[in-house]
């Protein structure tokens, strides 16, 4: 079973407007979406979309946390979250006319009891794979996710910032940053391929078995003991790109949960992410064909290591 972690969830906010924003002027719209939200709660969501055991955990609280627990449930997505005082966050991604605006609270503060509980949490569910995505909240140290890791004989998956990525000291198994998430990891520019095949594989050297890049338009990498993958993008129309990463991530979770090889895990990574983009927000997009889909994705071997 996968269990995802979410330690700052969030009611996810997407308003469409058909016009650049400017100051001073009040814009209105009828295309607003809310969406259950978190890059652990997408994860949740998308892999159980594509037929893989999922629980979520992590802090809710308040009335967004009612909401992000309300909608699981409608979702059929199962949840074991531990409950906090203070309001769950809610974020907002303005999709306008000049661009994608994305704006995201802090989240709110946690403390030592909620930490404890949420390992208590994760033990009780024995999970085989554990993932822990997303910032984290104010009181909550990077040292509580070495916690998570070492807590159970589980194999841990990351998604957090580039920095946190560098500082985290126990044994991962696969992180998933994206191109400024791979330069902040490792303080190397990430501007060409080769620049973020180098610092994919620097990561990896550092103790992640796998590193899974998402590296926008231009797709993704997979790097591992013995070879670095990449593949293509699929080309399809773009709503909008939240969501993305944690749709790279959630396929190739899923693909490892059905045992299936490293290149077809990194092609369903890159076709989930495909029908992500497609609906607004953190919506689940139609995901049980996936598999079986037409759409070739050619992963190549760019080299043996
Ligand atoms: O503030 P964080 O935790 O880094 O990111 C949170 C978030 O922007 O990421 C998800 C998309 O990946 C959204 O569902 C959510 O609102």
């Amino acid at each position: 079973m996968i269990l995802t972690v979410t330690p700052n969830p969030a009611v996810d906010h997407t308003i469409h407007f058909d016009e650049p924003l400017q100051t001073g002027v009040v814009h209105r719209t009828d295309d607003a979406v809310f969406t259950a939200g978190g890059k652990g709660i997408n994860v949740a969501k998308y892999v159980s979309a594509l037929d893989a055991d999922t629980t979520a955990t992590g802090f809710l609280g308040g009335h967004f946390g009612t909401f992000v627990r309300g909608r699981l449930d409608d979702d059929g997505v199962p949840s074991d979250f531990v409950t906090i005082d203070a309001n769950t966050r809610l974020n907002t991604t303005v999709l306008a006319e000049d661009g994608e605006y994305k704006l995201n609270h802090n989240g709110p503060q946690i403390c030592a009891a909620d930490v404890d509980e949420l390992v208590e949490t994760v033990q009780a569910n024995e999970p085989d794979t554990l993932l822990v995505g997303g910032s984290l909240p104010p009181g909550m140290s990077l040292s509580a996710v070495d916690r998570l890791a070492r807590a159970g004989d589980w194999r841990t998956a990351v998604d957090m910032g580039g920095e946190s990525l560098s500082n985290l000291e126990a044994d991962y198994f696969v992180c998933k940053p994206n191109r400024s998430e791979l330069a902040a990891a490792t303080g190397r520019a990430v501007e060409s391929d080769d620049d973020a095949i180098a610092a994919a594989e620097a990561l990896q050297n550092r103790g992640f078995e796998y590193v899974l890049a998402s590296l926008g338009a231009d797709g993704a990498l997979l790097v591992t003991d013995d070879e670095v993958l990449s593949a293509p993008a699929a080309d399809v129309e773009v709503v909008d790109t939240v969501g993305a990463g944690d749709a790279i991530l959630s396929g190739f979770l899923a693909a490892r949960e059905h045992g299936t090889s490293n290149a077809d895990a990194l092609r369903m990574g890159i076709l989930t992410a495909a029908r992500v983009v497609g609906v607004a927000g953190t919506r689940v997009p139609h995901l049980e064909d996936v598999l079986t889909n037409e759409t070739r994705i050619d992963v190549t071997t760019v080299r043996r290591r």
